[in-house]
């Protein structure tokens, strides 16, 4: 907690209570004003003055008005900070993880980690704030109705309201929303993946399956909805029962002392007005228990265990050597263990089968040199198979290798990779993901992006991928020529014009 929140929150919280207390106070003094004011008027010679009570009354409604401003002002700023220090632990979190566990920075997992940390901060003023000025305005009221004369009125109204409360959390965790929201992920999920590969599942003829399948979700969502909403109004009917039963409790124990109508009044409107916050500290209690709940997941650093083993690797000024990578049995191959070394303004070429783990030893390759002490960190950058391209320009892309990168420079990336050939520009902008270019281009992109951070450690998957035979001929021809860098490469077979070059390795997996 911050030292600003250590002052703001207490404070913020009494505030509250006595805008609690100002709101039931300001109804039940109201209800003894207009009883005793008929009572006045019923009576030929009162001497009832208006004067002090009116006063009263509207002491309570600007106290209401003040207090209520003032806990919104101090608690809603606390929250907003809270949320901003949740989402910032977070990415200091994230960014302090090796690229095996990177799944956390996939969009789904971001998303929840972020409504989780809305949750962790908001709990303030959804939980917290609730059930503070709920307790206090029930403690108060209830002692008020004891010193005012009545105390089996006051002990009533405490136990009814012990009891209204239980009832409400009791039914409202049997109503909870984990179906509904089970279905609801489902639904999602469905629309992201539908809308994404819509064009292939028109081609292949799915989308009545899809279709099928959609509303299946879609009606498992709405009954979901529909036995929660069925249960909260019954328990919503149960609570309203206790409320109305314990008012009326109240209502003859004060009658049974022998109150004045005007002091009736005012006990049982005060005992309805604290009744009525059961409910909103039910509502307060359940969102403490999804705050605490969101901070847990949100401080869970364990990331899912991997099934693929771990790699030794060494770097020094002259190689990379890696060591007691376990290849899993395949139908083509026993189970064995790999090692490899690359000096230099070398390539290795990573070769095998489809399925051979060409992929998964680059990650793993990268993730492990991510993880050495910060002084033999060597700059590692790894280019998927299927890499990501911000929607902007070329140059927007090229610039997150290297900001300070010219347009000229950019052109020289370009031309080396034969993209001014195809007609990309710095200023060529390339749609959402990079839809408007080709497979091709975008490959070539990820490559440029990843040369302009000018890397110790280069790894490309399938640099050829999508490219005719000259062009890929091109491409590799530039990944030869980085005498500065490390380069290890991931293909089906070593090309052809490569067998017995020197400074070429290849490692077959197969
Ligand atoms: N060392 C390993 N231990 C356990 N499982 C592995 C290992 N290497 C690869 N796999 C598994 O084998 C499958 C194929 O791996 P990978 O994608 O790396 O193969 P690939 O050779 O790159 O295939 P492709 O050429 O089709 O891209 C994946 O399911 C992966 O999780």
């Amino acid at each position: 907690m911050s030292r600003r929140d250590r002052l703001a929150v207490p404070v913020g919280l009494a505030v509250a209570v006595v805008a609690e207390l100002c709101s039931s106070g300001l109804i039940a003094y109201s209800g003894w004003f207009i009883t005793a004011c008929a009572i006045a008027g019923a009576t030929t010679f009162s001497t009832f003055s208006y004067v002090a009570p009116s006063g009263g009354i509207r002491t309570l409604a600007l106290g209401r008005v003040a207090a209520g401003y003032g806990q919104r002002l101090l608690l809603h700023t606390a929250a907003l900070r809270r949320v901003t220090e949740q989402r910032l632990a977070y990415f200091s979190r994230l960014g302090a993880m090796s690229s095996a566990e990177a799944d956390a920075w996939s969009g789904a997992s971001l998303d929840k980690a972020m409504a989780d940390a809305d949750s962790a901060g908001m709990d303030l003023v959804r939980g917290t704030g609730p059930v503070v000025s709920g307790v206090g305005t029930l403690i108060a009221t209830g002692l008020a109705a004891m010193v005012a004369g009545s105390p089996a009125a006051g002990l009533i109204l405490l136990g009814g309201y012990v009891l209204t409360l239980t009832v409400a959390v009791l039914v409202a965790r049997a109503a909870h929303a984990g179906d509904e929201e089970d279905a609801r992920r489902q639904v999602r999920t469905e629309v992201v993946t539908i809308v994404d590969a819509w064009d292939e599942m028109v081609s292949i003829g799915a989308v009545e399956v899809l279709a099928d399948r959609f509303r299946a979700r879609v009606a498992r969502l709405e009954s979901a909805r529909l036995r929660r909403r069925s249960r909260r109004s019954s328990a919503r009917a149960l609570v309203d029962l206790l409320v109305v039963g314990t008012v009326v409790a109240v209502l003859a124990a004060c009658a049974s002392r022998g109150m004045s109508g005007p002091a009736i009044a005012l006990v049982s409107l005060w005992a309805i007005g604290t009744m009525s916050t059961a409910s909103q500290l039910q509502a307060g209690i359940e969102a403490r228990g999804d705050g605490a709940a969101a901070r847990s997941r949100l401080a869970r650093t364990d990331a899912e265990p991997s099934l693929v083993s771990p790699v030794e690797v060494h770097v020094d000024d002259a190689r990379v050597a890696f060591d007691g990578y376990a290849l899993p049995t395949m139908p083509f191959r026993p189970a064995r263990e790999v090692r490899g070394e690359v000096g230099r303004g070398d390539v290795m070429v990573i070769t095998g089968h489809s399925g051979a783990g060409k992929s998964t030893l680059l990650r793993a390759l990268a993730s492990r040199a991510e993880e050495l002490p910060a002084g033999r960190r060597p700059r590692t950058v790894l280019v998927a198979a299927d890499e990501y391209i911000f929607s902007g320009t070329v140059a927007d892309n090229l610039r997150l290798g290297d900001p300070d990168l010219t347009d000229k420079g950019i052109r020289v990336y370009l031309e080396s990779l034969d993209l001014v050939r195809a007609g990309i520009e710095p200023e060529t902008t390339v749609g959402s993901g990079g839809r408007e270019l080709s497979g091709g281009e975008v490959h070539r992109l990820a490559i440029a992006r990843a040369l302009a951070v000018r890397p110790d450690i280069l790894l490309v998957d399938e640099p050829t991928a999508s490219l005719d035979e000259a062009t890929g001929a091109r491409v590799l021809d530039l990944l030869r020529g980085q005498r500065e860098t490390f380069v290890l490469l991931a293909m089906h077979s070593l090309p052809s014009t490569w067998r017995s070059t020197p400074g070429v390795i290849e490692l077959r997996l197969d």
